[in-house]
């Protein structure tokens, strides 16, 4: 499984340049490939989304062409000319269900009796339901074929003469239907006006919203009244407006915001604002009730944190910005108490049963999270835990759960490349406006002064240290005592799961026993080397070390700081030194703590050391290419602390 590991982050701030709106980019390919005239799109989002229906109108006989960042679009005016295809929608629930009403709209009253399009998805599409809409077009006429499941793409579309005047569709499971029969109605209104009727409550309205400002853009004037009832008088063509810019997509500008309210901020997106037609811009509104701070323009919205520094839990319905509302579920970790969720029922059709999704996957950063049919309470944890986060083929969850990482937690996100959906420049955009907690990473052989250097510079930085070899010493202590061979690899990754070790200053606790001296004991040097080389060991210790990246920063010292526990450390150094030297400073010190030394056996133990420690499999000892090497065989101490504080200037 690929993933991408996030490291805690101490800030965000900047700016970003939102991408193109995923809902107005698929709404305008179709109408232009729709409209009379040629339409030059300009800003529209490159994603898979918008690829399906790219793909669709074209293989629909729409002829689209690249002129410098901007599409022409050919429109056909109003009749598909190709009504034999095979179309793949992929997950793009927006584009099949856009597309489904103006196809059979397009089969009216054709020619080819041989016509027929078919439309399926990857398999999750496929669990997706469309038989609301598929109803409402059979009460025009159409002949609709399902290919699997009754209800559910893959589906076939055939020619059928559409008669009637009144189409009812439900309102209460997907927005899209109506969206989808609004783009095609005037193509069924072309003698008689068509009216949509709305059952039942319509949720996510400003989805609509977009969806009848775009037609009126091309020309298209819908009445209606309230949100249940909808008229599209007779006669009206779709006409291309010439060109048309896509705004940013404001679902994409809540990550953003989000990280501007959460980590300090201000983090300001461009491309949606005051003048936007997306709903979701109200996310901006549900971020000032958690106490954020927001400014608007007309075409940006800026963030930061509240002055108090703490977020306020909320209690909200969320019914009108459902995608965006995800954000929110990730802000509710930095609350300062449970937060409500309200009327997110269509969350349970999206991409992946969204509601279940982030239950689970807040739950393993250590939230307790009520889940309710439609709604959702998270109340936060006194603590993030570091968390493996499973995205569930949805962009979404991907891009939400980036932000736990300004809680202070390490995040890895599984299979990261599903954000391709809306957004595949997203984490390396993020990363432009987050700011990780810095480490310093020192390793290298035994005695060549990583502990000592290691000490020195944490202290003048401020930082915390981290001796990682220590914690391998620890196991190898609690293993002799406890009479565990050193080579039974499962007990010993047991035992280190659940080490009860702290530091304390100086001190070293093994059960709150004071371990400090006994763990450097030449046994226990041995030990630590034959236990380091066990990979499940290594295992057990990955995440308990990086749990120890906290702001305002760390000097972690071991074999694999560099390499594998923290391989995005902004600062990397491989401290040597001759063997003779390092035996003859290991000797020192033992005889000044009183302790038992013979040279001869010491420079052994240590050949010995370097040796399994270089050869080991997993994370062996060894200069990376981006550490900087320091050999401090003939240097002090404060000649290898100065070298390694000049290199510390990058942190800053
Ligand atoms: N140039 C130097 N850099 C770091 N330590 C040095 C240097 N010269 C001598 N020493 C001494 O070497 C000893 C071993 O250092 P230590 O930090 O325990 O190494 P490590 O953590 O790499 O095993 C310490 O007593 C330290 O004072
Ligand atoms: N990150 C680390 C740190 C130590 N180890 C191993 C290597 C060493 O043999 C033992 C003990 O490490 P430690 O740094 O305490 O050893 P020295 O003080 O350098 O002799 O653990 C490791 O494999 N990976």
């Amino acid at each position: 499984m690929e993933f991408i590991d996030l490291p805690p982050m101490l800030q965000a701030a900047g700016s970003v340049r939102l991408p193109g709106s995923k809902s107005i980019s698929n709404r305008v390919l179709l109408l232009a490939a729709l409209a009379e005239g040629d339409t030059l799109v300009e800003a529209l989002l490159d994603s898979d989304d918008t690829r399906v229906m790219r793909n669709a109108i074209v293989a629909l006989g729409v002829e689209v062409a690249e002129e410098g960042e901007a599409l022409r679009v050919s429109g056909c005016g109003g009749r598909f000319p190709k009504l034999r295809a095979d179309i793949f929608v992929g997950n793009s629930g927006l584009s099949i269900r856009t597309l489904v009403p103006a196809i059979v709209a397009c089969l009216s009253g054709g020619d080819d009796a041989a016509a027929e399009v078919r439309l399926s998805g990857v398999p999750r599409m496929h669990e997706r339901p469309i038989g609301d809409l598929v109803d409402g077009l059979k009460q025009l006429g159409a002949r609709v074929e399902w290919l699997g499941e009754p209800g559910y793409p893959p589906l076939a579309l055939k020619p059928a003469l559409l008669g009637a005047e009144r189409v009812s569709v439900r309102g209460n499971v997907s927005s899209q239907f109506l969206t989808g029969l609004l783009q095609a109605a005037p193509l069924v209104a072309r003698d008689k006006p068509l009216v949509i009727e709305v059952e039942g409550e319509l949720i996510s309205r400003p989805y609509v919203e977009i969806t009848l400002n775009l037609m009126e853009r091309f020309g298209v004037r819908v009445e209606r009244e309230g949100w249940s009832r909808f008229t599209v008088p007779a006669g009206q063509r779709y006409t291309s407006p010439g060109r048309i810019a896509v705004e940013g997509d404001a679902s994409t500008a809540s990550y953003f915001l989000a990280a501007g309210a959460l980590g300090g901020g201000p983090v300001r997106v461009v491309g949606a604002g005051r003048q936007s037609i997306q709903g979701d811009v109200k996310f901006a509104d549900a971020l000032a009730v958690m106490g954020a701070e927001i400014t608007w323009g007309d075409d940006w919205i800026e963030a930061r944190a509240p002055a108090s520094g703490k977020l306020k839990a909320f209690d909200l319905d969320l019914n009108h910005i459902p995608d965006a509302a995800m954000t929110l579920s990730v802000a509710a970790l930095f609350a300062d108490g449970p937060s409500t969720l309200r009327n997110i029922g269509s969350w349970r059709v999206k991409e992946t049963d969204r509601i279940a999704a982030m239950a689970a996957e807040l739950r393993k950063l250590g939230a307790t999270v009520d889940e309710f049919p439609e709604a959702l309470r998270v109340t936060p944890p006194a603590e993030l835990r570091p968390a493996v986060i499973d995205t569930y083929d949805d962009h979404r969850v991907a891009m939400c759960f980036s932000l736990a990482t300004l809680g202070g937690a390490y995040v890895r996100i599984n299979d990261p490349k599903c954000v391709n959906k809306t957004f595949p420049e997203y984490f390396q955009t993020f990363a432009g406006i987050t700011r990780p907690v810095p480490v310093l990473a020192i390793d290298g052989p035994s005695a060549s002064g990583k502990g000592t250097v290691a000490a020195r510079v944490a202290a003048a930085l401020g930082f915390d240290h981290l001796d990682s070899g220590a914690l391998y010493r620890i196991v190898a202590l609690a293993a002799l005592e406890k009479g565990v061979a050193l080579d039974d690899e499962a007990a010993l990754a047991g035992l280190a799961a659940a080490l009860p070790a702290r530091f304390e200053g100086d001190k070293v606790l093994l059960d709150g026993r004071d371990v400090s001296d006994a763990i450097r004991s030449e046994a226990c040097s041995v030990g630590a080397s034959r236990v380091a080389a066990l990979p499940a060991v290594r295992e057990a210790l990955f995440w308990r070390q990086r749990a120890y990246r906290r702001g305002p920063g760390l000097v972690g010292e071991g074999r694999d700081m560099g390499s594998v526990i923290f391989p995005d450390a902004q600062v990397k150094i491989f401290l040597t030194a001759s063997a003779e030297a390092r035996a003859d400073r290991r000797y020192k010190q033992l005889i000044d703590k009183g302790m038992p030394a013979n040279m001869d056996d010491l420079l052994r133990d240590l050949r010995e050391r370097d040796e399994r420690d270089s050869r080991r499999a997993v994370a062996p000892l060894r200069k990376e290419d981006d550490a900087a090497l320091l050999d401090t065989s003939d240097m002090t101490v404060g000649q290898a602390v100065d070298f390694v504080m000049a290199e510390a200037a990058a942190l800053r």
